[in-house]
């Protein structure tokens, strides 16, 4: 994935202000941006979602622009086509795992033909290793089972990179290394471009091919001396 962000956006609240001013080429399969609590991690990968606005810049995916202050470019989410999955999952508490993974299907961004949802739901529930599972609602589900739902939902659309915000940190450390471990093997798998957001160095680790360290909503040089 070749990813080229320089942006900038103040944020403004409760007499408080914090500048975003981030930029970063970055053109890897594994993509981790690293930083300590409140660094701007989760903003600026909202950013190359489409979930925030920047004041100013430029974002671009494998040579597609998503957004270009200049030109007053600003893709919608579904039209970039890449799948942000939240740290707490997001999961709807109403609906069946099967019917989570089936609404991003059908109100997804590629909005497929509804004839091919079960097959397609039913390959996601084996390759997230779910089926068992399929007819429970998020509150009957163990924290592993919640994640590989919500990468199921995210990936059901095909989605051509996927973003991560803090994947393992609603996980107790034993199964953090599990699921660690399953990401792993999935990308690889699935060879899907990945994006990561993290302060844990083990999953710097696994997923750092790049790292881009984040401090103060800036990008930081010294990467060695943040990991010391
Ligand atoms: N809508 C907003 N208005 C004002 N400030 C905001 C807004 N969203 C985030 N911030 C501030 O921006 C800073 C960076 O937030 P961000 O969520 O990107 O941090 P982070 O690096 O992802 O941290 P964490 O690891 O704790 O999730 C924080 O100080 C936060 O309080």
């Amino acid at each position: 994935m070749q990813l080229h962000v320089d942006i900038s956006k103040t944020f403004r609240s409760a007499g408080r202000r914090f500048d975003l001013s981030v930029a970063f080429q970055a053109d890897s399969q594994r993509v981790v941006i690293y930083g300590a609590s409140g660094a701007g991690k989760s903003l600026t990968l909202k950013a190359i979602a489409g979930l925030i606005t920047p004041d100013d810049g430029r974002i671009s995916v494998d040579g597609a622009d998503f957004f270009d202050s200049q030109t007053r470019l600003n893709l919608a989410p579904r039209q970039r086509k890449v799948a942000y999955v939240f740290q707490d999952y997001a999961l709807f508490p109403h609906l069946t795992v099967r019917e989570n993974i089936g609404f991003g299907l059908n109100r997804g961004w590629f909005n497929r033909e509804a004839r091919h949802s079960r097959a397609d739901i039913d390959q996601w529930l084996d390759t997230l290793h779910i089926r068992n599972v399929a007819d429970q609602y998020p509150t009957e589900l163990s924290g592993g089972q919640r994640q590989r739902t919500a990468l199921a939902r995210a990936l059901i659309n095909r989605p051509t990179a996927l973003l991560l915000d803090e994947p393992f940190a609603a996980l107790d450390h034993s199964l953090r290394k599990l699921m660690r471990k399953e990401l792993d093997q999935l990308q690889r798998a699935l060879r899907i471009p990945l994006a990561l957001i993290t302060h844990d160095r083990e999953d710097v680790e696994v997923f750092g091919d790049q790292v881009v360290h984040l401090r103060d909503g800036r990008v930081a040089a010294g990467l060695a001396d943040a990991l010391a």
